[in-house]
């Protein structure tokens, strides 16, 4: 874990703020909509377009299908931009890269931006390598609606756009630099709290609607709008013992925004994943099993059982 006294990007002040449980005005239509969310996939089986790395696009793809969407892998600029016309929402995940990505992917960004495509982005191992971070630095003027990463990638993505020093009332004024992880976070969530929060600002005026969502995974799920934090407590140990349950996690978040609100899908999905690692978790004899019976619990919960999962507000 890295260090506390964290500022700029890498910060923890919505833990200072006490949890309030009326702070999202109405939770019970959260809820109504995050149940709306998960049955409305069930019932219209959106196509969520991935572009994905080559480690776990199996994963991303199952998940989504499990979810009740459909997929479809693509990495080619004109068939990317021309499927999103039938795609609800769009995936891009940046775990692998090959060097006509470097080209591809701001292209890809910037003719969602301008058809006001909604997408994820999961910037997976954010801060390693030229590549990726010209990549990523390209996302900020034609940014994804929802972001989704664990709490290394969430702070190394505000750091590269530059975000950790503006005057929008988040917290402190310092901006640190933070160590590239790997795949695998090397910070706690709570440490992304600021660094999600400034993101989600950044990123709400430049999104369709006008509003975006950024959520941290970890042992306790962080998610916001830019305004309100809301944690999600659960899911399984077990999810970092497979490959991909972060990616998929990412995959199932587009295929909840073909149906929903950035803020509506991106809990949707979280808690869906969180109720699923439970299940798995109890049913399973290691990560073989755990992946079979994740899949299989992503199918079977219900809308009132993932809208039923605790929710903790605060702002
Ligand atoms: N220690 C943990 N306890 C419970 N759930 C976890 C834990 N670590 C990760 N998860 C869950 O695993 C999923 C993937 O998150 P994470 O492992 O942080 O992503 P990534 O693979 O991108 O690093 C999320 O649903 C998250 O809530
Ligand atoms: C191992 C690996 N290497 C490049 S992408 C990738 C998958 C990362 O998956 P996740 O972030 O969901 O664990
Ligand atoms: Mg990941």
């Amino acid at each position: 874990m890295n260090d506390s006294h964290r500022h700029g990007c890498n910060g923890r002040t919505a833990a200072q703020t006490p949890s309030d449980p009326h702070a999202a005005g109405d939770p019970a239509a959260l809820r109504d909509r995050i149940a709306q969310a998960v049955r409305d996939v069930r019932a219209t089986t959106p196509l969520a377009q991935s572009f994905t790395n080559f480690v776990t696009i199996n994963l991303v793809a199952n998940a989504q299908l499990a979810a009740g969407g459909t997929a479809a892998m693509s990495f080619l600029p004109d068939d990317v931009i021309d499927t999103s016309a039938i795609s609800g929402a769009d995936y891009i995940n940046v775990g692998t890269l090959l060097p006509f990505y470097k080209e591809a992917l701001p292209q890809i960004a910037r003719a969602f931006h301008q058809s006001g495509h909604p997408w994820v982005l999961d910037p997976v191992a954010a801060g390693i390598g030229a590549t990726r971070t010209a990549i990523l630095t390209a996302f900020k003027d034609y940014p994804p609606t929802i972001i989704r990463g664990n709490a290394s990638e969430v702070i190394a993505l505000c750091d590269m756009w530059g975000l950790g020093r503006q005057d929008d009332g988040v917290s402190g004024d310092e901006h640190p630099s933070t160590r590239p992880a790997g795949v695998e976070s090397v910070d706690d969530v709570e440490s992304a709290t600021d660094a999600a929060r400034r993101l989600a600002r950044h990123m709400a005026p430049l999104s369709p609607g006008g509003q975006a969502a950024v959520a941290v995974s970890g042992k306790v799920d962080l998610v916001t709008d830019g305004d309100r934090i809301y944690r999600l407590p659960g899911g399984s140990a077990l999810m970092s013992k497979i490959t991909g349950a972060g990616c998929s996690l990412g995959g199932v978040t587009a295929t909840y925004l073909a149906v929903a609100e950035p803020l509506t899908a991106t809990l949707a999905a979280s808690l869906l994943y969180n109720r699923a690692g439970e299940i798995a978790e109890r049913l399973s004899d290691g990560p073989g099993s755990f992946q079979v019976h994740l899949l299989d619990a992503l199918w079977n919960l219900t809308p009132e059982q993932v809208a039923a999962s605790e929710i903790v507000v605060a702002r």
